[in-house]
């Protein structure tokens, strides 16, 4: 069955989806998009050659419209769809915080709505996706956002309660190794290096740390032991990170970001 698809409010994560949604086989004209400015719609068409249209218009004619604004412009979004979607059409939302029965109560009734939590990694085909069911949501709504969602890196389907922890988790993770970097770039400049070879240097102990993580079936503890030997460089690094209470640290992040996705539900944020 073919589906048209409307991504609704098409900036960073919307472009990231719809980029690897073609990338990954989708044609551009079962996508339409939609924009708040007109140039921004005129640079989506150009790019990706496929058909800008009004919110509305979007309601209308696509069979899954995606909502991919801000928490915050949820509500005037909404306040514009609402009278044209069709109770057939599956909704799904990519904004932190906000609730499916934020939509359902917005929306006709019955219809079904379908939360994700993406990250930017989707644009390099290595995202996450958390799905969620709202109340009226099936088990083959769920495998149509996974089939979208699914085209731009990996998917799992939590309970709703979870999807704050997510966020947390996934949705904000990629900027805590991007700080990471940024910091540890920083030290290299201390210790003497340039700051393209620092920077070289740290992205590749990332990556490389990142592929053994997924494919080497070790724990990570195991992993960093392997790492630190006796009376070693590695153990002295640890001892610094533990006196800094780094671990604490980035339990009260996770935990302040969670909390934040918490404050979000309300879409005035
Ligand atoms: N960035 C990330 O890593 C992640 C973001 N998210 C979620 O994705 C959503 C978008 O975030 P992000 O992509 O970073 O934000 P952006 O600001 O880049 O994208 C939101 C886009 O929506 C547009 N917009 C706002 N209101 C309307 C409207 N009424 N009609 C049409 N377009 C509209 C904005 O237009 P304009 O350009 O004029 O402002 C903007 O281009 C948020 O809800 C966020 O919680 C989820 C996971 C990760
Ligand atoms: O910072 C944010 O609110 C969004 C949601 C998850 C990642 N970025």
């Amino acid at each position: 069955m073919t589906q048209k698809v409307a991504v609704l409010g098409t900036g960073k994560i919307g472009e990231a989806l719809l980029s690897g949604m073609i990338r990954g086989g989708w044609s551009p004209s079962d996508l339409l998009v939609t924009a708040r400015r007109p140039e921004r719609a005129a640079q989506l068409r150009e790019k990706y050659g496929v058909e800008t249209v009004s919110n509305a218009e979007a309601a209308k004619a696509a069979d899954t419209l995606i909502l991919t604004v801000k928490p915050q412009d949820m509500g005037t979004l909404l306040d514009e769809l609402a009278p044209h979607v069709p109770a057939d059409r599956l909704v799904i939302s990519g904004a932190a915080g906000i609730p499916t029965s934020y939509f359902e109560e917005r929306l006709a009734a019955d219809t079904a709505v379908v939360r994700v939590m993406p990250n930017t990694p989707a644009l390099v085909d290595e995202g996450m996706s958390v799905i969620s069911a709202g109340t009226h949501a099936t088990d083959e709504h769920l495998a149509h956002a996974e089939e979208i969602f699914g085209r731009v890196g990996k998917t799992l389907r939590v309970p709703e309660s979870q999807q704050d922890a997510c966020t947390a988790l996934s949705g904000s993770g990629p900027a805590y190794f991007y700080f990471l970097v940024e910091a540890m770039t920083d030290a290299g400049i201390l210790l003497g290096l340039p700051r393209d070879k620092a920077h070289d240097l740290i992205v590749q102990a990332a990556i490389g740390a990142a592929v053994m993580l997924r494919d080497s079936g070790e724990h990570p503890v195991k992993l960093r032991e392997n790492v630190t030997s006796p009376a070693g460089t590695t153990i002295n690094a640890i001892r610094e990170l533990e006196n800094h209470g780094v671990r604490a640290a980035l339990i009260a992040a996770l935990e302040a970001a969670r909390d934040r996705s918490r404050e979000l539900a309300s879409g005035n944020g």
